[in-house]
């Protein structure tokens, strides 16, 4: 059974269906995998970094915003004038705290030719207080550290005009210039160096300029790269790296992404997947079940209808009226059903019946008899044989002919046959010339009177034997015998009494009929009986 259902096509279909639906998932994963949520993952980066572009450019156009301002106080006639000791009121004009807190400077240092400190002003990070001194000492101590890195920067580049940052607890950002007048005319008389802190304020307006959440910490250590990401759950984070003045240490510059555009496209494509193999599934169940229906249980049914070779054709219609392949093949099969039944029909009927009268023959009518004694000795109902000889029929053919004999043994057939069917008893030609009746639910008695009507009807027919010393036509002898009468309990003891009878009919005289009596047992026997 397992292994005819391995073998049928339904298996196999499935198998290979699986098998299909098998590889499409595994590639659908492998898919997911090595291209989809990499992919996914690169262009969170590429935005990652992206945003992070934008605020480095931010911090960019802060510097150079810074640069310009320190480039405007340099390049003035004041300053130079201020730097030479000329201008005594330069710094009360122009500095103030408010100044200062505006435009949210630190420092302000200005250097002469030599390098000495000229002026200094600023805001101290620890205290808020502003201070103008001419040296970084006392109230400007706080100073003194940045004074030397502005110095040590004048020594190693004396063109500044560059902006730089710092390193400190609150980076820095660092703008410089030459003091030149205002027509750049002149040698540069000293340098000026403005310092803004990149403190919360500063973040907060670069927040407000990007859109973006901006994170500014130093860093201990050298790292080799510029930029780095890292994710952490839902948030995605980029730095990168700044080196700061005098290059011993490092600022990151970063920014904190919500991974939600990211999480969502993960979450639709998730979405996505799901549903085509939902959808897949649904597909191959419903290309199954058409398959059941169109193809399978009507291939199930032909199966079925050519093992049963029944030719139960009423079953079958559905199949046999389909117009495709499958109709097709139940048509041929039913023409061949058709075929074969009937050949069988025809070799039943030359197996059980005389092809030369069309009665049935021997071997039909022993079992027929062997089953209708049996049903006699089980219900003791009364049963009758009876044997039929044609009378001198060497005399009828040696004198017309064996053709005449064919037609004579037809027409003798024929009549017995409609006498048969009219009494309702069953015969057949079990010999040359000679015929047999089974009587079922007759006796001896009922049966001597049937076969008064054979005889009598063969009579009628009055088909001429000239050479008969009976009669001018042809006449019957006839030998009955009853089951259960005279001890004849089986179905041999039944024929040969029967046979015993009619040698007793013939041997009174033909023409007539004789019931067996035990006496006749005692008489010389000889068989009748030339079978077929
Ligand atoms: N034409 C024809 N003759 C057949 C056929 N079968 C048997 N016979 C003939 O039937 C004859 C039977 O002859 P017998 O057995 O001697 O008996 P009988 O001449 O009828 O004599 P009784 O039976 O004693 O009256 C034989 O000549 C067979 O050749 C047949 O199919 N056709």
């Amino acid at each position: 059974m397992v292994q005819r259902f391995s073998r049928s096509l339904r298996f196999r279909f499935l198998a290979a269906l699986g098998g299909v639906l098998l590889l499409a998932l595994i590639s659908l994963a492998a898919l997911s995998k090595w291209v989809i949520f990499p992919a996914l993952h690169k262009e969170e980066h590429a935005v990652v970094i992206q945003e992070l572009a934008q605020i480095e450019r931010s911090l960019n156009i802060s510097q150079q915003e810074l640069l310009a301002q320190a480039r405007d106080w340099s390049i003035w006639d004041d300053t130079y004038e201020f730097i030479q000791g000329n201008y005594p009121g330069y710094t009360d004009t122009n500095f103030s705290q408010q100044m200062f807190e505006e435009m949210r400077y630190q420092l302000m240092a200005f250097f002469n030719a030599e390098g000495d400190v000229h002026f200094l002003a600023g805001i101290n990070p620890a205290t808020g207080q502003y201070h103008t001194c001419y040296t970084a000492e006392r109230e400007c101590r706080w100073m003194s550290g940045l004074i030397r890195t502005m110095q040590a920067s004048i020594k190693e580049d004396p063109e500044q005009g560059k902006s730089s940052l710092y390193a400190g607890t609150t980076p820095l950002m660092v703008a410089s210039n030459p003091i030149v007048r205002t027509d750049e005319s002149g040698p540069p008389q000293g340098w000026l160096f403005k310092v803004r802190p990149m403190d919360d304020e500063w973040l907060t307006i670069i927040e407000d300029y990007t859109g973006l959440p901006s994170t500014l910490s130093m860093l201990e250590g050298v790292i080799n790269n510029d930029t780095a990401v890292t994710i952490s759950g839902n948030t995605i984070q980029a730095q990168r790296y700044l080196t700061t003045y005098p290059h011993n240490e490092q600022l990151a510059l970063g920014t904190q992404l919500n991974r939600t555009s990211y999480l969502s496209s993960l979450e639709t494509f998730r979405y996505v997947l799901l549903w085509t193999a939902c959808l897949m599934l649904l597909v191959i169940g419903l290309v199954l079940l058409l398959l059941e229906r169109i193809i399978l249980k009507p291939l199930r049914t032909l199966t079925q209808f050519t093992q049963q070779a029944s030719v139960d054709l009423k079953g079958s219609s559905n199949l046999l009226g389909r117009g495709d392949e499958i109709g097709i093949l139940a048509r041929a099969f039913q023409e061949q059903f058709k075929h074969q039944q009937q050949l069988n029909a025809e070799l039943i009927e030359l197996s059980t019946h005389d092809p030369l009268t069309g009665l049935p023959n021997r071997r039909l009518f022993d079992q027929r008899l062997q089953e209708v004694v049996n049903s006699a000795l089980a219900s003791g109902q009364p049963l009758s044989v009876m044997m039929l000889d044609i009378d001198h029929f060497k005399m009828f053919n040696d004198h017309y002919g064996h053709p005449e004999g064919d037609i004579c043994l037809q027409r003798v057939a024929q009549t017995m046959h409609d006498v048969a069917t009219a009494h309702g008893f069953f015969i057949a030609r079990t010999g040359g010339e000679e015929f047999s009746a089974m009587m079922s639910a007759t006796s001896a008695t009922q049966a001597l009177e049937k076969s008064q009507a054979l005889s009598d009807a063969i009579d009628q027919l009055q088909h001429l034997h000239y050479m008969s010393p009976v009669a001018p036509h042809v006449t019957v002898s006839i030998g009955i015998s009853q089951l259960g009468i005279a001890g004849i309990q089986t179905f041999s003891g039944l024929m040969t009494a029967a046979d015993q009878a009619l040698y007793a009919a013939k041997a009174a005289g033909r023409h007539c009929a004789k019931v067996y009596t035990p006496s006749l047992a005692n008489a010389s026997f000889y068989s009748h009986n030339t079978p077929l």
